[in-house]
């Protein structure tokens, strides 16, 4: 379904976690700021929609796209979060640097999201014409911005859970009797 099919700023509240206790990073690009301070507001306002505190969002900005995920990978290196979004706006120009930099951002943050347990959420635009990002920064087609905090909250709680059915196999493991040394623990065999 393309974007055109589909209001970016539509979601089903009854679909969504309870976000109140998470954190969230925001890294946003400088470049094409009108667009990108839309998307952030679609983001920030859908955060605070959802209960999460101001306090618990935190944003950087960064040049351009391609340095989202430099911004990414420090956020979710130094602070305590427990997803970020990065929004870039990316438009077509005269040369193939459009190519460059979409491919850029887009791996980089795949690699991330592959490397790192702190999940990255891909608010950026790689639009032909301004009118298209325009339309996705709040206009036509919706916000962008809201898609990516709904996707942000999911991955979140994703996180969560996946983190306590972890400790709570590792703790049906103990109780079962199952022991869990430490590194370099002699063990001990007794007659
Ligand atoms: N043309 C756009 C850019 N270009 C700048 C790069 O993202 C980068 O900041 C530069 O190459 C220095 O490393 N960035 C956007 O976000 N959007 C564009 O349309
Ligand atoms: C995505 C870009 O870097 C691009 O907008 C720059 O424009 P140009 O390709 O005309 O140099």
């Amino acid at each position: 379904m393309a974007t055109e099919n589909k209001n970016l700023s539509e979601y089903d509240k009854n679909t969504v976690p309870n976000a109140k206790k998470f954190r969230f990073g925001i890294v946003v690009a400088e470049w094409n700021e009108t667009i990108t301070e839309g998307l952030f507001d679609g983001a920030f306002k859908t955060l605070l929609e959802n209960e999460v505190p101001a306090g618990q969002i935190i944003r950087w900005n960064v040049p351009g796209s391609f340095e989202l995920v430099y911004g990414a990978k420090k956020m979710l290196q130094t602070q305590n979060v427990d997803a970020v979004i990065v929004i870039g706006c990316v438009i077509q120009g005269q040369t193939k640097h459009f190519d460059f930099v979409c491919e850029g951002v887009t791996q980089g943050i795949k690699d991330l999201n592959v490397q790192t347990d702190v999940p990255v959420i891909f608010c950026v635009l790689t639009d032909n014409t301004m009118q298209q990002s325009i339309d996705r920064s709040g206009g036509i087609h919706g916000n962008k911005g809201t898609e990516a905090a709904i996707a942000a909250i999911k991955m979140a709680y994703i996180r969560q859970q996946s983190s306590l059915s972890h400790q709570i196999d590792n703790q049906h493991l103990l109780s079962a009797g199952a022991i869990q040394l430490e590194e370099g623990t002699p063990l001990e065999l007794k007659e």
